[in-house]
């Protein structure tokens, strides 16, 4: 039977098949079970070496590339691939080369390709480990480093990748008047762990006292800013970071998602932190009702969450913005009537895609003469001047804090309604 560092490693190797050959997203294949089956410490494993993986694709290429007179299958390739990240990165030669010539050797399909993989991980075992620190941080692939190089200049790009490269710490919300498990504060308020280990092991998880939310994400709540008892709609909610935010301030909370296993999950969070919010699994655009304020944090490209998220960019292409593009466009206008006179409209997404920030509250302050940006309302602890936009809005970026560990990338706008 092979021993759970193997096991881990085939799961890490069919991950990776899934995102670079299918163009599946990890957490979809994690959805769909690719790892129920695993142990809960081999699923970890499996999990951090498939990201560490695709965050070192480029520089694992170039060295094999060197071995390799032609490109083998894309199984046969990603094992080369894991196994090269895993030398380059200090694991043991022998447990690794074994490893994945027992993993290829057992393929049916691969199996007389094991020769090679023994051959070129020995290889990349003598020269690898040296090479890898001097070789430079893995790029983007074109069709994102193109417009991100056109919105924020090469060396706001370059400071991305480092970012994304480097990986992202684990951020917490606290719930007023609950402690932190240890960590930093962050300027923004959020509390900051650079090793944090399992998650729910942590002190404070079991009693509800914090969750896990990027600091940049804990930022559009703070933004709105709700009153308590103020009618908060909070248009796209799951799994509820925000949400929980603006419940645990006092708002009476409108939470609505279109997907019924992302409100479980919301509904599994509100139970956990002892919060609550009424709850609608429904679609933004037909939703009815006035309301204070509304939060609308629109689905996007993620394109800000690459650190946490590397599979993003080997697995989509942008072929698939167009459509978000038109659905946030439609959905803001939507939010636009669920608001009170007066009331305030906090727009949000985790893309680093001016398209979808600046360019549609521009668009949207075209079309609505009762709509203007609230400036006032991002100033916030911890929020530089600096970031804030031409049309008032606030722009975040992995490369911003970089000697804290960075950011996820997002567009922020508060837009007031005319009374
Ligand atoms: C960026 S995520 C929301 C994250 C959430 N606000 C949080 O802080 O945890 C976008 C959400 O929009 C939801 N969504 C997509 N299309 C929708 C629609 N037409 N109506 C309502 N929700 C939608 C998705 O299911 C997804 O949960």
């Amino acid at each position: 039977m092979a021993d759970g560092a193997t096991t881990a490693r085939r799961s890490a190797i069919y991950l990776l098949d899934q995102i670079l050959g299918e163009g599946r997203l990890l957490p979809e294949c994690l959805a769909a079970g690719a790892l129920d089956r695993l142990s809960p410490e081999d699923r970890a494993r499996a999990q951090r070496l498939t990201l560490e993986t695709l965050r070192g694709l480029e520089r694992a290429d170039r060295l094999l590339g060197g071995h390799l007179q032609k490109t083998p299958a894309l199984t046969v390739r990603n094992a080369l691939r894991l196994g090269t990240v895993e030398l380059c990165q200090g694991a043991a030669a022998h447990g690794v080369v074994n490893s994945m010539v027992e993993i290829i050797g057992r393929s049916r399909k691969h199996g007389r390709l094991k020769g090679l993989v023994n051959a070129v991980l020995r290889k990349v075992a003598a020269e690898g480990p040296d090479a890898w620190p001097r070789m430079r941080v893995p790029r983007l692939p074109d069709w994102l480093r193109g417009p991100l190089v056109e919105a924020w200049g090469a060396e706001a790009v370059a400071g991305m990748e480092r970012a994304h490269f480097a990986g992202a710490p684990l951020d917490l919300t606290l719930k007023p008047g609950a402690s932190a498990p240890g960590g930093e504060v962050l300027p923004t308020g959020s509390i900051r762990l650079h090793e944090a280990g399992q998650v729910s092991a942590l002190p404070g998880f079991a009693d509800g006292d914090w969750w896990v939310q990027d600091a940049a994400a804990a930022l559009p709540a703070r933004v709105l800013n709700p009153v308590p008892g103020e009618r908060v709609l909070d248009l796209c909610a799951a799994p509820g970071g925000k949400t929980m935010q603006l419940a645990a301030a006092g708002a009476a909370v409108t939470a609505l998602d279109i997907s019924e296993t992302r409100m479980a999950r919301l509904r599994d969070n509100l139970n956990r932190t002892g919060l609550s919010a009424e709850l609608v699994v429904g679609d933004a655009l037909e939703h009815q009702g006035q309301y204070d304020a509304v939060l609308l944090d629109a689905p996007c490209s993620a394109t800000g969450t690459i650190r946490r998220h590397p599979d993003l960019p080997q697995a989509k292409d942008g072929s698939e913005f167009g459509g978000l593009i038109e659905l946030q466009a439609q959905m803001l206008a939507r939010a636009w009537g669920l608001l009170k006179p007066g009331g305030r409209l906090v727009y949000c997404t985790c893309s680093l895609l001016p398209d979808e920030g600046e360019v549609q509250i521009e668009g949207v302050l075209d079309f609505f003469a009762d709509m203007s940006v609230d400036r006032a309302a991002l100033d916030l602890p911890g929020v530089d001047p600096a970031w804030i936009t031409e049309e008032g809005g606030l722009r975040l970026r992995p490369d911003y804090w970089p000697e804290r560990g960075g950011m996820d990338g997002f567009y922020i706008a508060c837009l007031r309604k005319a009374r």
